[in-house]
């Protein structure tokens, strides 16, 4: 594991039945960095963004094996609280899915069940803070009351957002976070996930070559469950090593 990185990924297989849908794949993950996965459909992106925070471990027929280590922690060891884990490292969907409750309750139900406020002051700081961070604050504020539901999708995408850092995880994972929102969204989205990086290390899937150039200091490209190459993303997007790589951004494959 090299010294700056916060997630390493040894030798991981992942399973769904007998399909193995990643083959051997190691990765470590620097903090306080955005880290895009990047690489054709199917090839296995959300498969290990998911294995991150054990989200796969919903899945019946899947199995994990290899290791992944968060701060040196195994993730996978036996007396890991999965609850804990899924605080510690947030998880913001494709599609925003804010609760069907007030602003207020969408933020301050993560804190609530872990225990982080031990007053209505604290609280309210925490959803304060929570959507400054989100870059929701000044749209919302005289609201908080109001349905989550009822806000735009990039609104509503800014509140899942809000509602992961909420818990101060240490990682926050992003699948395709802008894959339903239009380009202005989109755009107030990538310059928010530019700003929390000081604050947290970020992992993003994305179909977006051209947001992956945008947000993230390094890239991994996948191909067919195999990790091809992973490095800065300029030297991935300028001079890949891989002729697979190459062939993907050039529009080749995928
Ligand atoms: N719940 C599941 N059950 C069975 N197979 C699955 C499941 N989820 C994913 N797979 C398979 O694992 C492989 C990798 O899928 P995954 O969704 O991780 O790829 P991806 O690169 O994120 O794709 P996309 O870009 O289309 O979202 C695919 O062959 C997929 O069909």
């Amino acid at each position: 594991m090299s010294k700056t990185a916060i997630i390493s990924a040894n030798d991981v297989d992942v399973f769904y039945g007998e399909k193995q849908a990643l083959n051997k794949i190691n990765l470590d993950i620097p903090e306080n960095k955005v880290t895009s996965l990047i690489g054709p459909s199917g090839c296995g992106k959300s498969t290990f963004l998911r294995s991150i925070n054990r989200m796969n471990d919903l899945v019946d027929i899947c199995r994990v094996e290899g290791s992944i280590t968060i701060k040196g922690q195994d993730i996978y060891a036996p007396e890991v609280d999965v609850v804990a884990l899924r605080a510690k490292v947030g998880m913001v969907f494709q599609k925003p899915n804010p609760f069907p409750k007030s602003i207020y309750e969408n933020v301050a139900y993560g804190p609530k069940i872990h225990g982080l406020a031990k007053s209505k002051t604290d609280m309210d700081e925490i959803v304060e803070w929570s959507l400054i961070k989100a870059g929701l604050w000044k749209e919302v504020k005289d609201r908080l009351d109001q349905p989550g539901t009822g806000l735009s999708g990039g609104q509503q995408q800014r509140l899942c957002i809000a509602r992961t850092i909420a818990v101060k995880p240490q990682v926050v994972l992003m699948d395709e976070p802008c894959s339903a929102l239009d380009p202005i969204a989109t755009a107030i989205i990538e310059e928010l996930i530019d700003e929390l990086r000081s604050n947290f290390t970020i992992v993003i899937v994305t179909h977006s070559m051209q947001q992956a150039a945008r947000v993230s200091q390094r890239t991994a490209f996948f191909h067919l469950g195999e990790l091809v190459e992973s490095g800065p993303t300029k030297s991935i997007f300028t001079s890949p090593e891989d002729e697979r790589t190459q062939n993907y951004i050039m529009g080749r494959i995928g």
